[in-house]
């Protein structure tokens, strides 16, 4: 195992495993420099929240990631495996480790939320149709849909909903790692909140690592265990978010201790003004 030991706050020592391993990373689109010497690493079973102002790489951090976007320089292990070099025959058991959930759901609209959830199991896994039928209706059962909502089309969901199939489809195939990119926008604050809720449900209850890409504060405070800042090209900080407020950066300061992340702080008890938790 990879990593490095980590001392708790009772204490306790623990080996944390870098599951994902980012090095040198620079992506370049024409002379636009988004990402330069980023280094990053994710540790297995947390809830990882990427903020950074709008425009700093987030999303393409984590299309670079899950392969979607060639980086210009650097190297990303995702569960052992050096996925910038790899090559599709090598690539194929790692990407069925992982399950992402895009910000507008990215479903096949022509397909049902059931033959949604099936896609990556037919992908992937030989199986009886019978069978794929029935996990496809446990993963959907699991992120709180309806069974009505099976035969439907994306089209004929709420937001919410389809935000739900997405996370179904995401875990289709039992994932280890679950990235999702921005996935409370555009939810009502008790949508977002139920939301972050069975997030932190399933990471409990399925042992998941999150890697989350959020501008939503009350997010980060309610289920992120550790927050990585991207600004100036780079991860700039990371840890938790309680010591966030602390980071001498214009934008991360403005961020952390403006009148939202004060209202959020209180709704959770962490952060300076209430004592901590
Ligand atoms: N395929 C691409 N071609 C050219 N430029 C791109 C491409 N993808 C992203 N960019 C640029 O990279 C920069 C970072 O984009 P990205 O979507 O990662 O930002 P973000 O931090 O997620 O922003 P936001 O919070 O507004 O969603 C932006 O300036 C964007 O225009």
């Amino acid at each position: 195992m990879d990593g490095a030991a980590h001392t708790s706050e009772t204490g306790t020592t623990t080996q944390r495993e870098a599951i994902i391993k980012v090095r040198g990373l620079r992506n370049q689109f024409g002379p636009q420099v988004v990402h330069d010497q980023l280094d990053l690493d994710v540790w297995r079973g947390e809830v990882l929240g990427i903020v950074g102002g709008s425009g700093t790489g987030k999303s393409v951090l984590l299309r670079t990631i899950v392969g979607l976007n060639r980086p210009a320089a650097g190297s990303i292990e995702v569960l052992g495996v050096d996925v910038v070099n790899a090559s599709q025959a090598e690539r194929g058991p790692v990407e069925q480790r992982w399950g992402v959930a895009f910000q507008d759901g990215a479903l096949f609209s022509s397909l049902t939320v059931l033959q949604n959830v099936m896609a990556p199991m037919r992908e992937h896994l030989n199986m009886s149709t019978r069978l794929m039928k029935e996990l496809a209706e446990l993963k959907i059962s699991l992120v709180g849909l309806p069974p009505l909502a099976c035969d439907k089309l994306p089209s004929e969901l709420s937001g919410g909903m389809r935000k739900r199939a997405a996370l179904a489809r995401a875990l289709a195939l039992d994932p280890e790692i679950v990235f999702l990119d921005e996935p409370t926008a555009g939810l009502d604050p008790i949508g977002a909140a139920a939301y972050d809720e069975l997030i932190r449900e399933l990471q409990r209850a399925l042992g998941l690592t999150v890697f989350m890409v959020t501008h939503d504060l009350d997010s980060l405070y309610a289920i992120c265990d550790r927050i990585a800042v991207l600004a100036e090209k780079k991860v700039l900080v990371d840890g938790p978010i309680e010591g966030m407020t602390e980071v001498d950066h214009p934008w991360v300061k403005e961020y952390f201790t403006g009148p939202r992340a004060r209202a959020a702080q209180l709704k959770t008890g962490k952060g300076p003004e209430t004592g901590g938790e």
